[in-house]
């Protein structure tokens, strides 16, 4: 089992919280500490127990860890390393990121860092449309592929440690080189992400004029768009990074358009049929998606102050009746729900005690289709 004494978290959001969330569940560290330029996320961090520390720079706190994560947006992150190069970092300790694209960052690391520092790329493919430290979870990485992209030189020893530190919170790793990684990202992920947007973007300029676009833009629309609202910033940067594959997809794309405008001009209903077959075939073949923290099967939401303590108030209750509070997360986005306090749960008869329990001492409780 792998111990660190302390870790030090750059970018404390979605990612970032929810990693520190996972390690201290699965007894990956004894303290975190977390370095965040945004100030109102940081304090929410350390006031939810989420780390143990906060600071608004690396230099402040660098000195004495074991291992760094580096959970901001691509280009943040090779400045950050430019930033590690030139500090006194303890000897033996590792970096690691979690970058969606790996061969920029992974160049840089070879050609920048100190020789004695030991870089393991890494990827977590699991994540959300949210971002900031509300949305953070920590289960999200169990069952989730988590990519490592280590240089050929680096430490055998560092990059088995990060191995070990992401299977112990329950991800699946894979290692891979950066390039390679890059390619299909591009098209499981980044070319998905351009046509969701795409997608919005046409029928926001058609309801510019008309508003029945957007009153009517429901259940398909909404799934094969979710991704969409994604942090711009975010995925800037990821297409900036990943420019390569990114165009040669899209190109491809354009060679796709044209063949099923060419299908639907001509009305060619056997082409058409079996565009539409070969890729439900190919879809539903796709293995099923393993239980994570996206998969909460008994869950509730209830209305609460925002005040400091009170999730703190709510695990009581529940801890004290021995009920397994499976997860716990504000809710940001409050469309179509109500209530800010998601609680997930193991079993039906735990959500049903908890929802009990939690309307005795004056809760508002909202049971989600
Ligand atoms: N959102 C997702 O689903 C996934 C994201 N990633 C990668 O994870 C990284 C972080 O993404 P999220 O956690 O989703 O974003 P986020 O927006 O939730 O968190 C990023 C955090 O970094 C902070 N930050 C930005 N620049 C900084 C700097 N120079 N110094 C200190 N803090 C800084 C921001 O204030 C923010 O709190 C990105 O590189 C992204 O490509 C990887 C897998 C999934
Ligand atoms: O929202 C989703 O389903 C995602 O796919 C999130 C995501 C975003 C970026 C990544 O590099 C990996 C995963």
């Amino acid at each position: 089992m792998i111990q660190y004494n302390k870790i030090l978290i750059v970018g404390c959001g979605l990612i970032g919280g929810s990693l520190a969330l996972a390690f201290r569940s699965h007894g990956v560290v004894k303290e975190i500490v977390g370095v965040d330029l945004d100030t109102e996320g940081l304090n929410k961090a350390l006031s939810l127990g989420v780390i143990d520390a906060a600071y608004s720079r690396v230099e402040e706190t660098v000195s004495d860890v074991d291992l760094i994560i580096l959970a901001v947006p691509v280009q943040q992150t090779i400045r950050q390393l430019e930033i590690l190069s030139k500090l006194p970092i303890k000897k033996g300790c590792i970096i690691t990121d979690v970058s969606s694209t790996k061969s920029d960052i992974c160049k840089y690391a070879r050609t920048h860092m100190p020789k004695d520092i030991s870089f393991v790329g890494g990827h977590p493919m699991a994540g959300s449309e949210k971002s900031g430290i509300t949305a953070a979870s920590p289960r999200l990485f169990e069952n989730a592929a988590y990519i490592l992209t280590p240089d050929p030189d680096c430490d055998p020893a560092a990059v088995d440690k990060v191995r070990k530190t992401f299977e112990q919170i329950r991800a699946h790793v894979l290692v891979m080189d950066p390039v390679q990684h890059d390619q299909i990202v591009a098209a499981v992920s980044h070319v998905p992400h351009v046509v969701a947007a795409l997608l919005v973007d046409q029928v926001a300029d058609l309801g510019q004029a008309n508003p029945l676009y957007s009153r009517l833009a429901a259940g398909g629309f909404r799934d094969v768009t979710r991704i969409a609202s994604g942090s711009p910033v975010m995925w800037r940067d990821i297409i900036l990074t990943n420019r390569e594959p990114v165009l040669y997809l899209l190109k491809d794309w354009i060679k796709r358009i044209e063949d099923i405008v060419n299908w639907i001009n001509e009305a060619d209903p056997k082409e058409i049929e079996s565009f539409f077959a070969r890729t439900r075939d190919w879809r539903d073949a796709l293995p099923a998606k393993a239980k994570g923290a996206a998969t909460h099967y008994y869950e509730f939401t209830i209305d609460v102050e925002d005040k400091p303590g009170i999730i703190g108030n709510v695990a009581t209750i529940l801890g004290q009746h021995e009920i397994n509070l499976r997860n716990i997360g504000i809710l940001e986005n409050r469309e179509e729900v109500n209530g800010q306090l998601l609680l997930s749960f193991s079993s039906f008869r735990d959500q049903e005690e908890a929802m009990r329990l939690l309307l005795g001492h004056g809760y508002k409780v909202y049971v989600r289709e």
